[in-house]
């Protein structure tokens, strides 16, 4: 039986959305970011010379059709990515009203979000004064800080001491249907801050703000604060069944690598291996040589997105690339015959870019085991639709198969 390999590059959007005017980084459209366009063209220009050199280098993303695709998607100049694909490629457009990582995984996985988000306003405060006194409530504590859209890095560098101080988590949100709290694992505590986003979750989930995320921290003033990989996401769970059920339900297994369980509540999925990308890419080699006949693999590679798209650190993502180029060249001769991996992304975030949030942007779906050829312009939901045709389970909701 097939198995299939399904990998999402966080953030790796390849420009061309045609509503990419409808969101914005602060007071700027996203029309024209393009995240590996930009990255490409900073790279062949000496502009990323930070721990690595000149010319982006992804030549099995290249070969498997990215740089093809990234032309396709928004015409642009993709300096360096010019080979004649021998892989299956598409270029996929959202059409789920959200530019976030779980409507551009729930759409991937064949359902559309049907609502509108909730968000927050660039105000500060930044949260109803109702909602603060919620939280601070649930929380047991006398105050927060933050209320306000910030980058997560900076927010705590700036409040961390502050926060060790008082007592008080740092609350915290974006252009994303987010509600994030960063608190220090010592001083504050680790289960406690996940208790407590565990606590608060049904009330953010009720105005549809989609995640309630722990962003738990370590350091001091003297030597600086970090983020710890501890992070927890307590999503709104989807509206309907998605690929992972339709799999699960057809009696085959399910592995969750990465965020993918937090993504979806864990709805249809078996087992999950976590940790961070170089982990997961030693769980997904790990499974191209044992994951059983006929089952799901979906995984997500996070670091594109959450060290570098955000920081708006070109070199760091062109590197990311060039690392996960180069593994995906070592992975692919171990597939077996009959197997599909695809890689994809979920929304854009160009480093390039104003601001620190995602960008409204077409994406790759770059495909090895389904021989050569393109699927042109295909919708997020023909990813889910493909995957069960190829895994011959049935598919449900709007998608269309390419194969
Ligand atoms: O700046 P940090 O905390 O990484 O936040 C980012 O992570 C959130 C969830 O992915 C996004 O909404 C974005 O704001
Ligand atoms: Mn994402
Ligand atoms: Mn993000």
């Amino acid at each position: 039986m097939s198995r299939a390999f399904l990998v999402v590059m966080d953030s790796v959007g390849i420009g061309g959305a045609p509503d990419a005017d409808q969101y914005f980084n602060g007071e700027t459209p996203d029309t024209g970011a393009n995240t590996l366009a930009h990255i490409a063209q900073a790279c062949a220009a000496g502009k990323a010379e930070d721990g690595r050199s000149g010319p982006l280098g992804v030549p099995h993303l290249d070969a498997l059709g990215l740089g093809a695709a990234t032309r396709l998607a928004s015409g642009a100049d993709v300096p360096g990515l010019n080979a004649t694909p021998t892989g299956f490629w598409a270029a996929a457009q959202e059409s789920s009203r959200g530019k976030d990582t779980p409507s551009g995984h729930w759409e991937l996985a064949g359902v559309p979000v049907p609502w509108d988000w909730g968000y927050f306003p660039d105000t500060r405060p930044a949260f109803p004064a109702h909602l603060t006194g919620a939280i601070i409530a649930s929380f047991g504590v006398d105050g927060i800080l933050g209320n306000c859209h910030a980058s997560g890095t900076q927010i705590i560098n700036e409040l961390g001491a502050l926060h060790m101080q008082t007592g008080f988590p740092i609350c915290y949100t974006s252009a994303d249907s987010v509600f994030q709290v960063a608190a220090h694992e010592h001083s504050f505590g680790l289960a406690r801050l996940l208790s407590f986003c565990e606590a608060i979750a049904p009330i953010l989930h009720a105005r549809k703000i989609g995640r309630v995320i722990a962003r738990p921290f370590v350091g001091d003033e003297a030597s600086g604060f970090q983020r710890t990989g501890n992070r927890k996401d307590f999503a709104i769970s989807p509206p309907a069944q998605v690929l992972t059920n339709w799999v699960q339900d057809a009696g085959r297994r399910v592995y969750a690598v990465g965020k993918i369980g937090d993504i979806f509540s864990m709805q249809g999925i078996d087992e999950v291996r976590k940790g961070a990308d170089d982990v997961l890419m030693t769980h997904l080699n790990d499974l191209v040589d044992s994951a059983d006949e006929g089952s799901l693999t979906f995984a997500n590679f996070v670091e594109f997105d959450s060290l570098y798209g955000h920081r708006r650190d070109v070199s760091g993502y062109a590197r990311a690339l060039e690392w996960f180029d180069a593994e995906i060249g070592t992975l692919i001769p171990k597939l077996r015959a009959d197997d599909l991996l695809l890689i994809t992304a979920d929304h854009g975030n160009d480093p390039t870019w104003v601001g620190t949030d995602h960008t409204r942007e077409r994406v790759p779906v770059l495909c090895h085991g389904l021989g050569t050829g393109e699927a042109g312009h295909i919708g997020f939901v023909d990813v889910a639709a493909t995957v069960a045709m190829h895994l011959g389970v049935a598919a449900q909701g709007p998608g269309r198969s390419f194969i």
